[in-house]
């Protein structure tokens, strides 16, 4: 993924579709002022009562009014807390959602050369930097920024002198500070790319756990998470190092004030031009603006690290969508064809001008050895490769011409390794269905593709999980399971990719009667390597390196 060169600027293109609206943001910089406000009047009203107190005590009501300002400021602290998180939250969810979107609506195509798990480690994770230097950052530069524009104010107004000691201290704080805050930006990108890689690998072993186990890779593959780890170790432990260097400084620098706030105020004490009051006011205001100071600095080291973290979310957001935008809804397929249909990628031709056209039912065989272009041909009909769709007819007008969704309503596929979700029987069965479908026509579809000794083993349970690594469907059951699912889409045309490949010779025979049963009413195409399957009614297409040999009514003698 390549990093965009303006980073900020991609952070802010980013965030400007699911940023807070105006009402929203107004009230966060209210409760910000309000926060910070309580905050500030601490100081005074405690350099009042420091005042105030004579060798009578002390009056019970300026008590009473500190313990309210005290709590008041509390209070409005919690509630700018969640009240920031949760638009923070708010944006985190957006952004997700429509990146996730993105993915799932994104040109197949544009997924070729990315991993998933990577995918998903940046859409999690790359997202969360964006919203915690919004949810959590912003509110502290916020206030930040107030409390030291309205505490410099009250103290220049309290004591011109003791002011500018503190923003001599202050200002030196800052540029021994940020500096080093700066240098989380590129350990934060490097971090994020460590953790990425290392999700991308941790997930790919588990996924084929049984092939690494069955190739004793295990041992093997534990030591290269070393180096991966390794890198991960690397870049937390810069993280780390910079951490330990910004709490000593900022304790030093804060340490420092102190001193030269005391020796100058019990100074100008001792002269008589200076309260005690004024000097708590001064020592409250010192602890209370390290916090914003720190706060600024982790703001703008942060907004560094979300900005490289937006740079590729926005790779992400800026995938290209599918065509959907066609209004003709496919209902019904009297034919279907690809006319002079040239198919590369890259610098390879893997299907060159290619013609062949099926009919409205019917079982058709196509033939060829492996690497010749059979699926890449069956593809071309589902709308994966806008590039052709000029060349893909159905009922004689281009792909073009139709609202996709309704294409891949009418054409259903199954693959040459059926897929099931980590989800329900149900859920699988039912994968993109609006409409509600009852059991008894699961039960029904199911029994129809053979499946009913399958459906007593697992109880008719249909809410019984789908286990990743569970075998609980073998190779041709999966391959039934996989036609139910096709046929519950009451599809127009049936696109079959070797359906039989992982079959004994009995359940090759029943499913090759189920699916010629099928194409007594609707057009199937079949991949199939096996010549012994066709029979005297079967229409051939053979291909070769990317193009059809013959295409014929084959009878057998
Ligand atoms: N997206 C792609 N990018 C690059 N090469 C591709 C892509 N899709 C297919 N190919 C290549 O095109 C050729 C044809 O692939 P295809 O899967 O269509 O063949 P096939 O006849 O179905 O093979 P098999 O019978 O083994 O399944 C192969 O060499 C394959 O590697």
């Amino acid at each position: 993924m390549k990093n965009s060169p303006d980073n900020t600027q991609s952070l802010w293109q980013l965030l400007t579709p699911h940023k807070p609206n105006r009402k929203a943001f107004s009230y966060l910089v209210l409760l910000v002022i309000i926060a910070t406000g309580l905050e500030l009047v601490l100081p005074i009203y405690s350099s009042y009562l420091v005042d105030s107190i004579s060798s009578d005590g002390i009056d019970h009501i300026i008590i009473i009014g500190l313990v309210a300002i005290v709590l008041t400021a509390a209070f409005f602290e919690a509630v700018l807390g969640w009240y920031g998180g949760r638009l923070g939250h708010k944006v985190s969810f957006s952004l997700r959602y429509s990146l996730i979107g993105r993915l799932l609506h994104s040109e197949s195509q544009s997924l070729d050369d990315e991993h998933s798990a990577e995918l998903s480690a940046r859409v999690v994770n790359d997202s969360k930097e964006v919203k915690s230097v919004l949810a959590e950052d912003l509110i502290g530069l916020l206030s930040g920024v107030i409390s030291l524009l309205a505490v410099v104010t009250i103290m220049f107004i309290l004591d011109w002198r003791l002011t500018l000691v503190l923003v001599t201290c202050v200002l030196t704080g800052f540029v021994l500070i940020t500096p080093i805050a700066l240098m989380m930006n590129n350990i934060g990108k490097a971090t994020q790319t460590a953790e990425a890689n290392l999700l991308k690998q941790v997930t790919e072993w588990l996924r084929y756990g049984k092939l690494i186990k069955s190739h004793n890779a295990a041992a093997q593959l534990q030591r290269q998470s070393k180096s991966l780890l390794d890198d991960c170790f690397t870049q937390e432990m810069r993280a780390t190092k910079v951490m330990a260097l910004i709490g000593p400084i900022s304790n030093l620098v804060l340490m420092i004030s102190m001193i030269a706030i005391l020796a100058f105020s019990t100074y100008w004490l001792k002269q008589g031009t200076m309260t005690l009051g004024t000097i708590t006011a001064f020592l409250l205001y010192l602890f209370g603006l390290a916090f914003p100071l720190m706060a600024m600095a982790m703001f703008f080291s942060n907004l560094n690290k979300a900005a490289g973290a937006a740079s590729r979310l926005t790779h992400i957001s800026q995938l290209k969508s599918e065509h959907s935008d066609a209004t003709l809804m496919l209902e019904q397929v009297s034919d279907f064809s690809v006319r002079d249909l040239t198919f590369t990628r890259g610098d390879k031709t893997i299907l060159n001008k290619v013609n062949c056209r099926f009919g409205s039912k019917g079982l058709y065989l196509l033939l060829g050895e492996s690497g010749s272009g059979k699926s890449s041909l069956l593809n071309q009909f589902l709308g994966f490769y806008p590039e052709t769709f000029e060349q893909v007819l159905i009922n004689d007008k281009p792909l073009t011409a139709y609202n996709l969704l309704s294409v891949r309503q009418a054409f259903a596929w199954v693959d040459q390794e059926p897929k099931l979700l980590h989800a329900t029987i149900r859920d699988n069965l039912t994968l993109g269905l609006d409409t509600q479908v009852s059991d008894e026509k699961i039960f029904q579809v199911l029994t129809v593709v053979g499946l009913d000794s399958w459906l007593q083993r697992i109880n008719r349970n249909l809410q019984l999980v789908v286990s990743e690594q569970a075998m609980q469907f073998s190779g041709g059951e999966k391959q039934r399971f996989a036609i139910a699912r096709a046929l519950l889409r009451q599809a127009k045309v049936l696109l079959l990719d070797e359906p039989t490949s992982a079959l004994d010779e009995a359940n090759k025979k029943d499913l090759m009667a189920l699916i010629r049963e099928l194409a007594a009413t609707m057009p199937v195409v079949m991949i199939s390597h096996h010549l012994e399957l066709m029979e005297p009614d079967d229409q051939v297409i053979e291909m070769a390196a990317g193009e059809v040999m013959t295409t014929m009514d084959r009878k057998l003698a």
